[in-house]
C-alpha cells in the first residue's frame, strides 16, 4: 500500500509542485492543508507521514503542529526557507524526522522520505517493543513475594531506562499517623541502590522526626502528575518533602506521579533528578500507560509498614562489567546502552576519546541476544584507505596485488554477530555508499568478485567527531550519518563527571598493583588533589596511563606519588628498568615524546606537505590514531 502523506503548506505553488513530485514517486497525497486548523482535519485521517512548512497562514505554526503529530506518533518533516537561529531551536526541539532547506531537489526530497520513514519506523517499533517488555516486567513483580522495599527497589531496577532518576521514592497520601513510611532509593551504580528509609531521610534532611511527618502531613495532596524544577520562579507555598529532597540532596528536577488506590488512599511515586528539566510530557504520558501496574504493586497497605532496613548497597547483575562510575552522565548513557541492547538496531556512540566508547560497545554485544557469536573489531582510521574496502568485505584471489588467496572480510567474519566500526567518521567517503549499502540490503560483494553474500550484522560505530559538522562539510554523507543515528549514545568526558575521579584512580591503582605484583599502599594526598584538580583531555586513557606510570614507578612501601606533571608532558626521568613492563612503559613514553616533539615543530599540523605525518613516515589517520591512543591533544601541545 503506498505511504499517505500529508502536505501542510501555503505556497500554493510549492504545494503542487509536492504532490505531482510525490504521486509520481508512488506516494498517496491525502490533502494540502494551508493552515494549522486545516491541518488538523486531515491528522485524524492519520497520514502515515508529514510535509510541514514552519511558517503558515493562521494561528499555528508549523512547529505547534509538530507537537501534536509527536504525541500521535507520525512522522514529519521540516520544509523551510526559515533559517532564524531561534525558529530552528524550537524546531529541533519537537525532534523532526527530517529537515529540508528549501528550494531542494526533487532527489533530496524524496531521499528524506525515505529516511524520515526508516527512522520513524524504527525508533516507533523499538519504542513499543520496549514499553511492552517494560510493562511485562512490571506486571512480573506481582507473582513475586517480595517484601514492600524490596519491591520499590526492583520498581526502580526496571524503570531507571525510561524514566531516569538519581532518587526513587513512594509513600502513601494521606499520612494518618504521626509517622513518616515513605521509602526511597537512591541511584549510587548502574543497578545500585542506597535505601532510604526514615532514617536516612531525617539524616539527610536534618529534621526531627516529628518535624519529618509534619511537612509530609501538611503538604498539599497532589491529585494529577506534576513536573517541577529547582529555578521554577515563585514557590510561595509551604516546604513540601520534595522540597527538602531537592535542597538536600541538591536536585535539580522532579517528577512526581499520583496513583488512586481508593478508600481516599494516594500512592504517590516520585522521580528526582541531578539535571535541570530532566522530566517532560512524554514521561508523564508513559507513567500514564503505566497506571494499572504501578496501581497494582503500590497498592498493597503493607508498604505503609515498611521495615527500616540499614542503608545498603546491592549490585543486581555485573552487566556492565568493568565500567567503573556513577555520575549521572555516565549512567544516563549506560540506560540508554541497556535498553538498545536487546535489538538489532545500530548505535552510534559518541565521546571524546578515551572516553570509553569501546568498552561500552563490548558490553552491548554481551547484552545482545548475539553474545555467542563474534564481536570483531575495526578500526577505520588505522587501516589505509586502499586496503579498507577488502578489510571490510574481503576479496577473491587475484583481485589486487598481493590478493594470493581468497579471504573473508570483517563482515562476514562478523556474521550472526556485531561488527564494531570504530573511528567511524575517518572512512573515506567511497566507503561510506558500501557501507550504506550493507545496512540497506544487508548484503555484501567480495572485491573481486560479482556474486552477493547475504550477512546478518549489528553494526555499532564509534566517533569522536562531531559527525553533523562532518556532514555539514562534505565529509560525511547525511544519508549514512541518519541510518547509524537511530541510537546515539553520548557518553561524557571525565571532567564533567568528576565525582568518578576517586573511583576510577582507585579502581586503576589496585589494578595495575595487581598486575605488577606490588602491594597497594593508597594515593598520595598530592597526587589525589592533582588528579581531582585536573581536566583530563585524554580522558580515562589518559588517566589509566597515569596510574600505570605510577603503580611501575612506585617501590612498593609508600603511596603512589605522580610521576609528571598533568598538565604537560617534560621529559622522562631516568628509571631503573628491572621488568619487562618497565620497557613497554618507557618505550610508549619515548614514543609518545618524539611524537609531541615533532608536532610541536609542525606547529600541530598532522598532514600535507612537512606535516607530521610526513615526517614521521607514516599515514595521517594512523598518526591521530596514535595520538589519541597516547592521550596527545592538538590543544594541549602549547604550541
Ligand atoms: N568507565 C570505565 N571504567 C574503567 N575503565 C574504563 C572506563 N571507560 C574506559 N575505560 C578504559 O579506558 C581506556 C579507553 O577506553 P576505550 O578504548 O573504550 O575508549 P574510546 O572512547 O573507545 O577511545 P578512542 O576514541 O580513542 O578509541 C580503556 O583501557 C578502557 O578499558
Amino acid at each position: 500500500m503506498p505511504k499517505r502523506i500529508l502536505i501542510v503548506e501555503d505556497e500554493f505553488i510549492i504545494a503542487n509542485d509536492l504532490q505531482l513530485i510525490l504521486e509520481k514517486a508512488g506516494y498517496a497525497v491525502i490533502g494540502i492543508a494551508v493552515s494549522g486548523e486545516e491541518a488538523d482535519a486531515f491528522i485524524s485521517r492519520k497520514p502515515d507521514l508529514v510535509l510541514l512548512d514552519i511558517r503558515l497562514k493562521g494561528r499555528q505554526s508549523g512547529i505547534d503542529i509538530a507537537r501534536k503529530l509527536r504525541t500521535e506518533h507520525i512522522a514529519f518533516i521540516y520544509l523551510s526557507a526559515n533559517s532564524n537561529q531561534k525558529i530552528l531551536e524550537a524546531a529541533k526541539a519537537t525532534e523532526p524526522d527530517g529537515f529540508l532547506v528549501k528550494p531542494f531537489r526533487e532527489k533530496d526530497l524524496l531521499i528524506a522520505l525515505d529516511i524520515a520513514w526508516y527512522r520513524h519506523q524504527h525508533s516507533l517499533e523499538s519504542k513499543l517493543r520496549q514499553e511492552e517488555q517494560l510493562r511485562k516486567r512490571l506486571e512480573g513483580l506481582r507473582e513475586e513475594s517480595l517484601e514492600p522495599e524490596q519491591k520499590l527497589f526492583r520498581i526502580a531496577g526496571i524503570m531507571q531506562s525510561f524514566i531516569p532518576f538519581d532518587f526513587i521514592s513512594l509513600g502513601i497520601r494521606p499520612m494518618n499517623a504521626e509517622q513518616f513510611t515513605d521509602v526511597g532509593y537512591r541511584r549510587t551504580g548502574f543497578n545500585e541502590y542506597q535505601f532510604f528509609g526514615e532514617h536516612e531521610f531525617r539524616t539527610i534532611s536534618g529534621l526531627q522526626k516529628s518535624d519529618l511527618a509534619k511537612i509530609v502531613k501538611s503538604s498539599a495532596p497532589i491529585s494529577k502528575p506534576a513536573v517541577c524544577n529547582s529555578d521554577a520562579a515563585g514557590r510561595n507555598r509551604e516546604l513540601s518533602l520534595q522540597d527538602v529532597m531537592m535542597n538536600s540532596l541538591r536536585f535539580q528536577s522532579c517528577l512526581l506521579f499520583p496513583v488512586s488506590l481508593g478508600y481516599g488512599l494516594t500512592a504517590q511515586y516520585c522521580f528526582y533528578s541531578s539535571k535541570n528539566g530532566a522530566y517532560n510530557n512524554d514521561h508523564i504520558a508513559l507513567l500514564n500507560r503505566l497506571t494499572m501496574p504501578l496501581q497494582e504493586l503500590a497498592g498493597n497497605p503493607v508498604f505503609l509498614a515498611a521495615p527500616a532496613v540499614a542503608a545498603h548497597h546491592e549490585a543486581v547483575a555485573p552487566v556492565f562489567k568493568g565500567i567503573i562510575g556513577n555520575h549521572h552522565l555516565l549512567l544516563s548513557a549506560l540506560d540508554l546502552a541497556a535498553q538498545a541492547a536487546p535489538y538489532n538496531t545500530s548505535i552510534l556512540i559518541l565521546g571524546e576519546s578515551g572516553t570509553g566508547k569501546e568498552k561500552v560497545a563490548i558490553c552491548i554485544h554481551e547484552l545482545s541476544p548475539r553474545k555467542h557469536k563474534p564481536l570483531v573489531k575495526i578500526n577505520c582510521a588505522a587501516i589505509p584507505p586502499t586496503l579498507i574496502e577488502s578489510e571490510l568485505f574481503g576479496h577473491e584471489k587475484g583481485a589486487f596485488t598481493g590478493a594470493v588467496e581468497k579471504r573473508k572480510g570483517k563482515f562476514e567474519l562478523a556474521d550472526g554477530g556485531t561488527i564494531f566500526l570504530d573511528e567511524i567518521g575517518e572512512l573515506p567517503l567511497s566507503m561510506q555508499v558500501k557501507l550504506l549499502r550493507v545496512l540497506q540490503e544487508k548484503e555484501i560483494e567480495h572485491v573481486g568478485g560479482s556474486a552477493t553474500i547475504k550477512v546478518d550484522v549489528r553494526i555499532i560505530a564509534a566517533t569522536n567527531r562531531n559527525l553533523e559538522n562532518e556532514v555539514a562539510q562534505g565529509n560525511f554523507r547525511l544519508d549514512l550519518y541518519y541510518r547509524l543515528n537511530v541510537f546515539p549514545i553520548t557518553l561524557p568526558p571525565l571532567r564533567e563527571r568528576r565525582s568518578d575521579i576517586e573511583l576510577l584512580a582507585l579502581y586503576f591503582a589496585e589494578k595495575f598493583c595487581k598486575e605488577f605484583n606490588k602491594p597497594f599502599q593508597g594515593i598520595s594526598g598530592p597526587m589525589a588533589d592533582a588528579m581531582l584538580s585536573y581536566d583530563w583531555p585524554g580522558n580515562i586513557r589518559e588517566m589509566e596511563n597515569v596510574l600505570e606510570q605510577s603503580v611501575v614507578l612506585n617501590n612498593g612501601k609508600d603511596p603512589l606519588e605522580l610521576k609528571r606533571k598533568l598538565a604537560q608532558s617534560p621529559a622522562p626521568e631516568r628509571q631503573s628498568i628491572q621488568t619487562l613492563e618497565d620497557v613497554k612503559y618507557i618505550q610508549r613514553q619515548t614514543e609518545r615524546d618524539y611524537i609531541i616533539s615533532v608536532l610541536k615543530q609542525t606547529k600541530g599540523r598532522i598532514r600535507g606537505a612537512s606535516g607530521a605525518a610526513e615526517i614521521l613516515n607514516i599515514n595521517p589517520s594512523t598518526l591521530e590514531s596514535k595520538m589519541a591512543k597516547l592521550g596527545i591533544r592538538k590543544e594541549g601541545l602549547d604550541v
